[in-house]
C-alpha cells in the first residue's frame, strides 16, 4: 500500500516533487501540500490542494513528509519546530536520473534532482537538497540542511557544513571547508576555505558585504 505523502512549501522545489513524484519513487500518494502563505492555502498549486499551514503536520499520525524548500535556514527552523511529532517520516527522494555511486551514505529528507552525479565516498547528512545537474566529486562531504542550486560541482574532498547556501553554477577546488551558514554566491569557484556564517562571491570567491 502506498504511503501518504505531505509537501511543505508549494514554491519551486515543492512543485518540482509534485509534479515529478513518479519519477523519484512509486512508494507514495501526495495528499497536498501545507504552507504558510496565506494566499495560497486553500489554492491548487502544481495539482495538489494546499491543506493547511505548515502546523498542521504537528497533528498527523504516521505521515510522510518531504521537505520541499531549499533556503538552509528556514528549514532547519521549521524541522526543529516538527521535531516534536515523532510518527513523521522523512523519505529521501532520489531522481531516478541521478546517479549515485557505490559507497555513498545519504542521509534522511534529502532530494536529489535529474541530472546529478554523486561520486563514491561521499556522504550526505539529512535534509540536503542538491538541484539538477550538480557534481559531487569524490569524498565530498555535505552537513544536514545544505542546498546546492543547480550546477554546483564540488572538487574531491570538500567539505560543507551545515546548513550551507550553494549559489547556481558554484565550483570548488579540492580539499576546500566551507564553514556552516555560508552564503556562496551564484557562479564563484571556490578556492580558498570559507569561514563559518560568511558570504564570498566571485572568481576567485572572495568576501562580499
Ligand atoms: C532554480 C533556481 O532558481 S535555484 C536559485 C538560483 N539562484 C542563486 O543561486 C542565487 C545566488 N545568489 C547570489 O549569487 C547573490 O548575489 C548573493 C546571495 C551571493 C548575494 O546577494 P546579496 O546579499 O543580495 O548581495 P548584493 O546583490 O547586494 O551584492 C553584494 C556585492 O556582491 C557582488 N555579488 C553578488 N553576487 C555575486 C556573484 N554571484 N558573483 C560575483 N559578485 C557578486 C555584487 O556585485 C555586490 O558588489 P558591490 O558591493 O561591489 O556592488
Amino acid at each position: 500500500m502506498k504511503k501518504e505523502l505531505y509537501i511543505i512549501g508549494a514554491g519551486s522545489v515543492g512543485g518540482h516533487i509534485a509534479l515529478n513524484i513518479d519519477e523519484y519513487s512509486d512508494k507514495f500518494n501526495i495528499v497536498g501540500f501545507l504552507d504558510d502563505d496565506p494566499e495560497k492555502i486553500g489554492t491548487e498549486q502544481f495539482g495538489f490542494k494546499v491543506i493547511d499551514k505548515v502546523d498542521k503536520a504537528l497533528d498527523l499520525k504516521t505521515a510522510a513528509v518531504v521537505v520541499g524548500i531549499a533556503f538552509p535556514k528556514i528549514k532547519r527552523l521549521l524541522l526543529k519546530k516538527l521535531a516534536s511529532n515523532s510518527s513523521l517520516s522523512y523519505p529521501t527522494l532520489i531522481h531516478e536520473k541521478a546517479w549515485v555511486s557505490k559507497s555513498v551514505k545519504i542521509g534522511g529528507g534529502c532530494i536529489i534532482y535529474p541530472g546529478t552525479t554523486i561520486n563514491f565516498r561521499s556522504e550526505l547528512q539529512d535534509f540536503v537538497v542538491i538541484n539538477a545537474n550538480c557534481s559531487l566529486g569524490h569524498h565530498t562531504k555535505v552537513g544536514r540542511y545544505s542546498s546546492f542550486a543547480p550546477g554546483v560541482c564540488t572538487g574531491g574532498h570538500t567539505t560543507i557544513e551545515e546548513a550551507v547556501d550553494m549559489g547556481i553554477g558554484v565550483s570548488t577546488l579540492q580539499d576546500i571547508r566551507i564553514g556552516r551558514e555560508s552564503t556562496i554566491g551564484g557562479q564563484s569557484m571556490v578556492i580558498h576555505p570559507v569561514e563559518a556564517k560568511s558570504a564570498v562571491a566571485g572568481v576567485p570567491a572572495k568576501t562580499i558585504e
